[in-house]
């Protein structure tokens, strides 16, 4: 694993879609062993900029280094895991919740990806911490929204990398689930994981982060959340559309 000391630098970051700047000109760096909340209305560019770190939107100009490397690479070698706000697993689909948190420890296996008695420790771990072990060889399709999204949350974990990035994990999830996972990420933070989450629920952010990232196209402010989050910057953030 890498030794580089900064999870994240984004450096002059503007990238977007065929005619659509989502993001422009932006610039942040994650330290180690923090969690930073990044806040934004609908269509501020919170997706694009997960993307943009997992190397699935390319930069128009500016630059991206996660643990002092390119993001293709950095997940290649395993230091990026992902929560996506829309997963693509169809709810039919017969596959258990194990299988599926399994399917985090994929980058650990070889080609024929056989689990070892570490990647079921992994998937042990995951699923306990997120209180979903009873319903382990339930498919995933039977589970509540809630469930589901700690299943996923679940997934991130067993993959153990060093960074992770959850892209609204508590849309749709009540107010116990969205305790437990703050809690599960301080216990990451804790043993020295970075992580970067997209919220809307601005009454637990304080509680949640270190740093709050306030999102619009360009970062508008940047810093512990007693200093981000003034109503003055909130309603640039929230109150206004994007021009
Ligand atoms: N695949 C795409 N093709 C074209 N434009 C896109 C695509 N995805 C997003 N956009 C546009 O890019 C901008 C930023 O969208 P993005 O999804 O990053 O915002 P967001 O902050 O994650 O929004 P939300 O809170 O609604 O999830 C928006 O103008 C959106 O319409």
């Amino acid at each position: 694993m890498s030794t580089h000391p900064t999870p994240v630098v984004v450096d002059s970051l503007t990238a977007g879609y065929p005619g659509v700047t989502a993001l422009e000109e932006v610039s942040l760096s994650l330290a180690p062993a923090t969690v930073t909340a990044l806040l934004g209305a609908n269509g501020s560019g919170k997706s694009t900029l997960f993307s943009a770190l997992l190397g699935m939107v390319p930069a128009s100009s500016g630059r991206i280094r996660i643990f002092g490397t390119d993001s293709a690479r950095a997940r290649r070698r395993n230091l990026v895991s992902y929560v996506p706000q829309h997963e693509q697993i169809d709810p039919t689909f017969p596959i258990t919740v194990e299988q599926v948190v399994m399917m985090g420890r994929y980058p650990h296996m070889g080609f024929v990806r056989l689990s070892r008695p570490a990647d079921r420790d992994a998937v042990d771990e995951a699923l306990a911490q997120t209180q979903l072990s009873e319903y382990r060889r339930r498919s995933i399709g039977e589970l509540s929204g809630g469930q589901r999204k700690r299943a996923f949350v679940a997934r991130a974990l067993a993959q153990q990398a060093p960074l992770m990035l959850l892209d609204e994990p508590f849309a749709g999830v009540d107010r116990t689930s969205e305790r437990l996972i703050t809690g599960v990420l301080h216990n990451l933070r804790a043993a020295g994981t970075t992580v970067l989450i997209s919220t809307h629920h601005l009454e637990g952010v304080h509680r949640l982060a270190d740093e709050v990232i306030l999102l619009h196209r360009k970062i508008l402010a940047a810093g512990p959340p007693e200093t981000v989050l003034t109503d003055e910057q909130l309603a640039q953030a929230f109150g206004e559309a994007l021009s």
